[in-house]
């Protein structure tokens, strides 16, 4: 599986539903192993139900879609787990457990994911950490992190089981655009080691000045621009 080279996202004839509402219809497209794709639309267009359905958030009822080896329309809720563990979600709000350190939270998710060993759970945090530029913060509480470094830290956490890909939906939206192009950065640092990505944006800055591909929510379905 992990030297496979085939398409860490693949959806075909996908119909995607908000309860009885059809958002998107005959959804098909691909991503490839570390490629950096960008997913825009305007509001209400579709984006976040897309990326819920990728994470099996929201079911998929027709059509057939595979992420990181699971096939979606298959999938049992009992392995919709272990589907998260091989990709990473980021949000717009950071959602970090608000009461425990950076450390803490970070451990959290790797004892949950079944580490045990704490020298290993210290080695990886400190990786992610160090991937994300947030070296020397373990021991702070979210508090007392600005809001560009309390997303470095949920795009850690994001990292922590090594996914092929970070779906993230407007992760940079709550950021002053300053911050949100240093966490663009953050973002294409990890691309460049090789973890795909897949980001809903409305910085259009974003895609003038970080030239990737770019798929279009529009009128219920979803294109190449
Ligand atoms: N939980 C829900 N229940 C019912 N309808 C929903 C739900 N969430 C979203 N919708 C509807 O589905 C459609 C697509 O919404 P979605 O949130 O996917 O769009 P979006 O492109 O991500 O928008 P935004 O850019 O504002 O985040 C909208 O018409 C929205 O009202």
């Amino acid at each position: 599986m992990e030297f496979s080279t085939e398409p860490v996202v693949t959806l075909e004839r996908a119909d995607i539903y908000q309860g009885q509402k059809l958002v998107l219809a005959d959804v098909h497209f691909e991503v490839n192993k570390g490629e950096f794709v960008f997913l825009i639309g305007r509001t209400g267009s579709g984006k976040s139900s897309l990326l819920k359905t990728l994470y099996a958030d929201l079911w998929l009822q027709t059509g057939s879609a595979k992420v990181a080896g699971y096939e979606l329309h298959k999938i049992k809720r009992s392995d919709v787990p272990y589907l998260r563990r091989k990709i990473g979600i980021v949000f717009q709000d950071f959602q970090l457990l608000t009461d425990r350190s950076v450390e803490d939270n970070l451990t959290f998710v790797l004892r949950a994911t079944g580490w045990k060993n704490s020298a290993d759970i210290k080695k990886r945090i400190s990786e992610v950490l160090m991937q994300v530029g947030l070296g020397t913060s373990q021991k702070k509480l979210p508090h007392q992190l600005s809001g560009g470094e309390q997303q470095r830290v949920v795009i850690a956490r994001a990292m922590l089981n090594e996914p092929n890909i970070l779906l993230a939906d407007e992760p940079t939206g709550n950021l002053d655009p300053e911050v949100g192009d240093q966490i663009m950065q953050v973002f294409q640092t990890i691309n460049n080691a090789g973890t795909a990505i897949l980001m809903a944006t409305h910085n259009y800055d974003f895609l003038k000045n970080f030239p990737a591909r770019i798929l279009k929510c529009e009128n219920g379905e979803v294109k190449e621009a």
